[in-house]
């Protein structure tokens, strides 16, 4: 199989200005590889960096240290670590999709639009992707009144949901999963799992951080530990 992301040396130390430049490590020393296809799960506990490496890789992060190989479709092998932020916005765009727990809504759009631009940023047609985000919201369960209305007044359910549906409506090469479960009732888990098991089917590589272990042995091919700063395979 192809490798499509390669994080070698990968490092994030915070600088904390107001408090004398105090240095706290994100992570470091992180080292992985992921191939084509490949569903990989990232666990660990709490405030041991895995949304550090997430976010680094989506360059929500700029890395401190070390390289993110990645085999895009338009740019061949790039290293994110050090890609211009121009370029990084288009490959949010087209091939890298990011999902987490969080919703930072664009204000003044609705739940139907905000679905719908993610499909327009990849090139769909208007129409189309009209019918494509009312599906989504459709499957993740987001009542049809609530559509046409501004995500602000959402319930957190509600607009973890709406996130889910913009993220997972597209197909992108490579899908980041910040804890997409949490908090998240059986049905609307059902609905992840199920979009997942879809996306995957068709090609797309994800990597997922998950609290839910069940969760995530349900869907992972493979899985990674955070322990005391290193990142270790775990047996399957
Ligand atoms: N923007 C930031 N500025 C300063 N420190 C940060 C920042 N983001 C993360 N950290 C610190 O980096 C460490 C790793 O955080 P991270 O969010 O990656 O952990 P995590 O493993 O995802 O935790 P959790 O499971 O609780 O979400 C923590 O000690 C956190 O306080």
């Amino acid at each position: 199989m192809e490798e499509l992301l390669h994080v070698d040396h990968l490092e994030k130390t915070f600088t904390i200005h107001q408090f004398n430049d105090k240095k706290i490590t994100g992570c470091r020393n992180i080292h992985f590889s992921v191939n084509q296809g490949e569903f990989l799960g990232i666990t660990g506990q709490s405030g041991s960096g895995k949304s550090t490496i997430i976010k680094c890789i989506y360059r929500t992060y700029l890395p401190s240290n070390g390289h993110i190989h990645y085999a895009s479709d338009r740019y061949g092998r790039i290293d994110l670590a050090e890609a211009s932020e121009r370029t990084m916005l288009r490959l949010r765009k087209e091939e890298i999709g990011y999902v987490s727990q969080f919703l930072s809504i664009m204000p003044r759009m609705t739940a139907l639009e905000f679905v719908m631009e993610s499909l327009l940023e990849m090139g769909e047609g208007e129409a189309a992707a009209r019918m494509r985000a009312k599906a989504m919201l459709t499957h993740f369960n987001l009542r049809e009144v609530l559509w046409d209305t501004y995500p602000k007044t959402f319930s957190g359910g509600e607009k973890l949901r709406l996130n889910l549906a913009r993220a997972m409506v597209r197909q992108t090469k490579l899908l980041l999963l910040d804890e997409p479960t949490a908090s998240l009732d059986q049905a609307s888990k059902a609905s992840v799992k199920e979009r997942i098991q879809e996306l995957k089917q068709r090609g797309t590589t994800m990597i997922g951080i998950f609290h839910d272990l069940d969760f995530m042995e349900s869907v992972v091919d493979r899985t990674f530990r955070l322990q005391n700063g290193l990142l270790k395979e775990a047996a399957q």
